[in-house]
């Protein structure tokens, strides 16, 4: 099976050229000038970006919270993101305390076996440390290829860890190769913050945000980077929404410690108000950290343009209005925390980022794609197109204008956290291992196609550059 795609743009972390992409089986064989190979089929991108596919590091599918489960499985959830210009996700598979983490990890692979789409991996929750994970994690390190933890440092009484679990899984990650991530808010803080507002008869959406400040998130950033330091590990802080939070990676950045954050197209192009919206339609904007005031949107451009924060997450975690997000009517702290963004990640980067001038078309790819398969261990098989490097491939069409809607987008629930947001630009065809998984905007992929994907051990050198590697 062979391809060429020709007459494209093609756009990379580091570079933008005209060139042809000849593909032979799931590989990028060579790129260049009038390529030709009469066996191959030729794939017209006049006009078009030829773009690494998308590396969403941060989904959540089909994952039990608050007494319901999100609505995109891996079936639906990887369908949206092919839609979307993605082509690899990384899920958060949680884990049970007292119970095996090896259990935890082939509930995730039910899950996952034959639904995906696209190729998948998992990072893994930890919420406790003690002899049995100790001796577990390495074992899962070698043989699952998951090398990136999550510790929760909020949702008190549910995952929330203390600060032991979380200093002794950085020093462990350390130990032997992993990426720990935060979730980082002050659960103790937020606890107390909610009960006072409920017990003054606060109950409606708005109260989520006012009872989870950006201090909080500050605060709880600043934590996990200093325990970083003192651990001499490596952090990768998800979701970042506030000022507060940037400062503290800067800082610990500045110091030289191994801190990398990630925000969410969301923070980036919603803000607080949206919870105010009447008839309990608020509840839609419900995100744990949650929307902010409005000067916090530009605190996280500047971060992206300026590498303070280095990668976007849709941390898409689905729940319907209507059956799911009104288990909070009565009481705000009941709504399922979390929305659809898996299939508009790429295209509001692209389309508020790169078209609106923020950011340009080379730092766009790295925030989509590069730089998180470089950081979890993927890279350069994923998050580039270089000869060898897996074929995953997005055809996009920079000039079209559309409206986001949930009369069009094909997350299986039903709203759209962005009604109405007209965006420049659109994945016109998307490739997976050199294989069509859209193709003029259609979905022509097929469930179980999509591969687990073991991921390489954290490799800091990677993010400076120092290192040379071999395409695996
Ligand atoms: N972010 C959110 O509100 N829901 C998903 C779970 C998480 O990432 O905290
Ligand atoms: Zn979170
Ligand atoms: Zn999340």
């Amino acid at each position: 099976m062979k391809k060429i795609i020709k007459n494209g743009t093609v756009v990379t972390a580091a570079d933008t050229y005209h060139a042809d992409i000849l593909i032979e089986n799931d590989k990028v064989k060579s790129i260049g000038g009038n390529l030709s190979d009469s066996d191959a089929e030729i794939v017209d991108a006049k006009g078009m970006y030829v773009f690494p596919g998308g590396v969403d590091p941060h989904t959540h599918m089909e994952m039990p919270f608050g007494g319901t489960v999100t609505k995109d499985d891996f079936e639906t959830g990887t369908i949206a993101a092919a839609y979307g210009g993605t082509t690899t996700i990384i899920d958060f598979c949680l884990t049970d305390k007292g119970k095996s983490l090896k259990s935890a990890i082939e509930k995730w692979h039910k899950k996952s076996n034959d639904k995906a789409v696209i190729d998948y991996s998992f990072h893994l929750m930890i919420g406790e440390i003690n002899d049995k994970v100790l001796e577990e994690l390495p074992v899962i390190i070698k043989e699952e290829g998951i090398t990136s933890f999550k510790v929760f440092m909020a949702y008190k009484n549910v995952f929330q860890a203390d600060d032991e679990t979380l200093f002794r899984t950085l020093i462990t990650a350390k130990e032997h190769g992993a990426l720990v991530m935060v979730h980082a808010e002050n659960g103790d803080v937020i606890e107390h913050l909610t009960k006072k507002a409920l017990e003054e008869g606060h109950t409606e959406p708005i109260y989520h945000a006012l009872t989870r400040p950006s201090e909080a998130e500050g605060e709880a950033t600043g934590r996990a980077a200093k325990l970083t330091g003192l651990a001499n590990s490596q952090l990768y802080v998800v979701h970042v929404t506030c000022q507060e939070a940037v400062e503290q990676i800067a800082n610990a950045r500045s110091k030289g410690y191994q801190v990398w954050g990630e925000t969410c197209p969301q923070y980036l192009v919603l803000d607080q108000s949206y919870l105010e919206k009447p008839n309990f339609e608020g509840a839609k904007y419900v995100w744990s950290p949650p929307l902010r005031e409005k000067f916090h949107q530009d605190v996280l451009w500047h971060a992206l343009k300026s590498g303070q924060l280095q990668t976007i997450g849709s941390d898409q975690c689905s729940f319907d209005f209507k059956g799911q997000k009104d288990l909070g009517k009565d009481d705000f702290s009941k709504i399922p925390n979390g929305g659809p963004f898996v299939e508009d990640r790429v295209s509001v980067l692209f389309s508020e980022g790169v078209k609106k001038g923020r950011i340009t078309l080379n730092e766009f790819v790295d925030l989509v794609s590069t730089r998180a398969a470089k950081l979890f261990g993927l890279f350069p098989k994923k998050g580039t197109i270089a000869p060898g490097s897996d074929a995953d491939i997005v055809i996009f069409d920079p000039k079209v204008e559309r409206t986001l809607s949930v009369n069009t987008h094909h997350m299986n629930v039903d709203y759209s956290a962005l009604e109405g947001m007209k965006v420049t630009g659109e994945p016109v065809t998307v490739l997976s291992r050199g294989e069509y998984v859209i193709r003029d905007k259609q979905f022509v992929g097929k469930p179980g196609k999509g591969k687990y994907l073991k991921r390489a051990r954290f490799n800091a050198d990677l993010e400076t550059k120092k290192q040379t590697f071999d395409i695996f």
